[in-house]
């Protein structure tokens, strides 16, 4: 029996790529939606799963950090860094006039990754935002009549026939996604693959209220170890205004001294400390990052 690796579906979005690149021999299996997807692992559904965490134009999936930190405590075993390029694409039909379309989907982080795109090139289009990029090219298929397109990548042109009319419409270069994987308990997944490049630990760390420079005592607790964080970002407790919990990738595999070190003492400040996982990260197309290094 294969192993099910859950993915935000249907075939031919981003995560679906990330998926097929690191479980090329699983069954994916799609779902409707992210939190849709991160409930199959907690019920069994699948093994796996892989869901969107932050691109490097849009910024956080929030909806991901959100469903992990309050609703699924599922702990992150291993990321996927994918290159993203947009695509537009119509149906076949409507390939010679394209430029008559009135309608573009995608999923929003898509849309936001091609604001300036759209707004230059396509000012008087309506946006339609749809669950993903895969649903957005499904639905142009399915309505050959109509005279609307996609913005997706190349794999959901394949998989729904579609024609790409405009490439690379998103509007920076270096576009990427993380992608986490997801299971029920910490695994240590392989680092002995051609697109490994190194290992990270990320931490939720919630301040005590009121205590003035607690920020700075907690990053300090890394700054002297000379653990090097490769991000920090603040979210809300969703408990009232002003109330903020800080999410901080410590670039290095979980120890046992110095991690667990800063660890103890942010907790001796009165902060509390969740460890969301210690994985190694794949950076899918840089096959030789273990002999650049
Ligand atoms: O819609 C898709 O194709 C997805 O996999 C989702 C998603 C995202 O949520 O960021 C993934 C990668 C891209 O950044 C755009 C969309």
């Amino acid at each position: 029996m294969s192993l099910k690796v859950g993915y935000l579906g249907p075939k031919g979005t981003f995560t679906k790529i990330a998926v097929n690149e690191i479980f090329p021999e699983s069954e994916k299996i799609p779902y409707d939606t992210i939190p849709a997807s991160i409930d199959a692992v907690m019920n069994g559904e699948v093994e796996y799963t892989v869901v969107p965490l932050e691109n490097a134009i849009e910024g956080s999936v929030n909806i991901t950090i959100d469903y992990l930190i309050h609703e699924q405590n599922l702990p992150i075993v291993g990321e996927i860094v994918v290159p993203i390029r947009q695509h537009l694409m119509v149906h076949p039909s409507n390939k010679d006039n394209w430029e008559k379309i009135t309608v573009v989907l995608s999923h929003s982080h898509a849309i936001a990754q091609c604001h300036k795109y759209l707004h230059t090139k396509l000012p008087h289009v309506e946006i339609q935002y749809v669950k993903s990029t895969g649903a957005a090219a499904e639905y142009v298929h399915e309505h050959p009549e109509e005279c609307v397109a996609a913005i997706g990548n190349e794999l959901a042109a394949k998989e729904y026939g579609l024609e790409i009319v405009q490439r690379d419409v998103h509007d920076y270069d270096n576009n990427h996604t993380r992608f986490v994987i997801l299971h029920k308990e910490p695994v240590e997944l392989s680092t002995d693959h051609r697109y490994y490049g190194g290992d990270r630990t990320t931490l939720m760390v919630t301040l005590p209220s009121d205590y003035a420079g607690a920020l700075h005592q907690v990053l300090s607790a890394f700054a002297w170890r000379k653990l090097n964080l490769s991000k920090i970002e603040s979210r809300p407790m969703k408990t009232g205004l002003g109330n903020y919990f800080f999410l901080i990738d410590v670039e290095m595999k979980m120890d046992d001294v110095l991690i667990p070190g800063a660890v103890a003492e942010i907790e001796a400040l009165g902060c509390s400390v969740r460890i969301l996982g210690s994985y190694p990260y794949y950076q899918v197309g840089k096959e030789f990052s273990k002999i650049e290094k």
